[in-house]
C-alpha cells in the first residue's frame, strides 16, 4: 500500500504499530514523539524512515495518523488537529485502551476518524519495548466515527492487515464497558492489592514471601502510572460501575467468610474454576493472548541467559519472562512466553533439543 503514515507517540504501541506497517513496502512511516530523544531511538531501531520534527508539517502529508500517547494526550492532540491543514482523505485513529471520550471528541472533527485499540501489550512502556510482531493474533478493536463509511473502514482494516491482528469492529460504548470488566477493573485490582501488601506493618518479611501467586495477580501494577490514570478518568462511570459490583461480590465473600461452613466455600471456588477453565484459551479469542512455555529449571547462575541465548541463536523472540518461586528448595519453573503459538512450538523444540530439562505447555 502507498501511504505516508505518521505515528504519533513512539512508545510500547506507537512503536510497535509504526514498526509493523513498514511491512508494507511502499509506505513511508514519519514518526513523531513529545520527547525528541525516542524520536532518535526509534529512527535508530529501524521502526520509522522519516523522523519529524514539526507536527504540523508531516500531519499535512500524512494519508493516516495515529495517535498513540496516553489517552489524555492522545485527546489534546485531537482537539489541536482541528486547526491543522490535512488532507482532505486523510484517516485519524488511536490506539487509546479507552473510546468514548475519544470519539466525543472525534465528533468535532472534519475529518474521519477510526478509534483504535490493539489489545495486546505489557506492562512495560517506551519505544525500547516495542515490537514488530506485538500485535499479532490479538484482537484490534475499531470504533468508527460517523464521517466513517464502510470504504473507509475497509481502508483502515488493509492497512492494518500486515499486523495480523484480529480486526474487529465495535461501538465505543461496548468497548468501554467490555474493557472495563477484564482490562481496567482488573488494573485497579492489582494497584490495590499491592496497596494492601504495602500497608502490612506488623510483619515486614510478607515482602519476602509475595511469590507465585501474589507477582502474578499483581504483575500488571508495575505499568506506567500516566497511562492508567488517564485511562481510570476517562472510562471513569463504568470501572465505578464494576467497582459497585466487586463490592456486592465481597459482601458475598464476607458473608461466606463469617458462615464458615464448608461447602459453601468449596462451591465458591468450584465455580470461579469452572468459568476460568471455559475462557477462550489464548489464540483463540481471549481479548489478549500470550502463548506461555513452561520449563524446569535448577537454580544455577547463568540458566536463564543460557535458555535465552539459544532461542537467540534460533531467532525466536520472547515477550515475557517469569520465574514461578514455587518452593526455595525444590527447582525453580521458569515460565516464557512467546507472541504466537508457531514460536512457542519452535522454542519447545530448541529448548528441548539443546538442554534436558522437561518443557511443557500447561
Ligand atoms: N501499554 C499497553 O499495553 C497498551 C497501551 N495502549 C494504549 O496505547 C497508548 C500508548 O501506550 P504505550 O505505548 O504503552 O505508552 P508509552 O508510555 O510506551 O508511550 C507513549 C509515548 O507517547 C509520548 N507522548 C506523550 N505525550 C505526548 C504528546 N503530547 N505528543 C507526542 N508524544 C507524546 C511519550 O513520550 C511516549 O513515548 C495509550 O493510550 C494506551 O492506553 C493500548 C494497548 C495496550
Ligand atoms: O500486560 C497486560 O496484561 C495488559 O493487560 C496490557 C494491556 C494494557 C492496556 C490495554 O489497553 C491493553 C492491554
Amino acid at each position: 500500500m502507498k501511504a505516508n503514515i505518521l505515528v504519533i507517540g513512539l512508545g510500547l504501541i506507537g512503536g510497535s504499530l509504526a514498526k509493523s506497517l513498514m511491512r508494507h513496502e511502499e509506505a513511508v512511516i514519519y514518526g513523531y514523539d513529545a520527547d525528541p530523544l525516542t524520536v532518535r531511538k526509534a529512527y535508530k531501531m529501524g521502526i520509522i524512515h522519516k523522523p519529524v520534527l514539526s507536527l504540523e508539517e508531516a500531519a499535512a502529508d500524512a494519508d493516516f495518523i495515529f495517535f498513540a500517547t496516553p489517552v489524555g494526550a492522545a485527546k489534546k492532540l485531537l482537539q489541536q488537529s482541528r486547526f491543522w491543514k490535512l488532507r482532505d482523505n486523510v484517516i485519524l485513529s488511536d490506539t487509546g485502551s479507552t473510546k468514548m471520550e475519544i470519539m466525543e471528541t472525534a465528533k468535532d472533527l472534519e475529518r474521519v476518524f477510526i478509534g483504535g485499540h490493539p489489545m495486546a501489550g505489557s506492562h512495560k512502556s517506551g519505544v525500547e519495548a516495542a515490537k514488530e510482531v506485538l500485535f499479532e493474533n490479538a484482537y484490534y478493536i475499531l470504533t468508527p466515527g460517523q464521517r466513517a463509511t464502510e470504504s473507509h473502514i475497509t481502508k483502515m482494516k488493509d492497512l492494518l492487515a500486515v499486523t495480523k491482528a484480529k480486526v474487529h469492529v465495535l461501538s465505543a460504548k461496548e468497548h468501554d464497558h467490555m474493557t472495563s470488566i477484564v482490562s481496567h477493573f482488573p488494573h485497579l485490582i492489582a494497584a490495590s492489592l499491592v496497596h494492601q501488601l504495602d500497608r502490612e506493618q506488623d510483619y515486614p518479611f510478607t515482602q519476602q514471601l509475595a511469590a507465585g501467586g501474589f507477582r502474578d495477580i499483581t504483575r500488571i501494577a508495575s505499568s506506567d502510572p500516566v497511562m492508567w490514570r488517564d485511562i481510570t478518568t476517562q472510562n471513569n462511570r463504568m470501572i465505578t460501575e464494576q467497582l459497585g459490583h466487586w463490592i456486592g461480590e465481597m459482601d458475598r465473600l464476607k458473608n461466606l467468610l463469617e458462615a464458615n461452613e464448608e461447602e459453601p466455600i468449596r462451591q465458591y471456588f468450584e465455580r470461579a474454576k469452572t468459568v476460568r477453565d471455559q475462557l477462550p484459551i489464548a489464540g483463540h479469542g481471549a481479548l489478549y493472548s500470550v502463548f506461555d512455555l513452561y520449563i524446569d529449571i535448577p537454580d544455577v547462575p547463568g540458566i536463564i541467559s543460557e535458555l535465552t541465548g539459544y532461542l537467540a541463536e534460533g531467532q525466536i523472540s520472547i515477550v515475557n519472562l517469569r520465574i514461578l518461586e514455587t518452593r526455595e528448595d525444590v527447582f525453580g519453573i521458569l515460565v516464557m512466553s512467546f507472541q504466537t503459538d508457531a514460536d512457542r512450538q519452535k522454542a519447545k523444540a530448541c529448548i528441548e533439543a539443546r538442554t534436558v530439562y522437561e518443557v511443557y505447555i500447561s
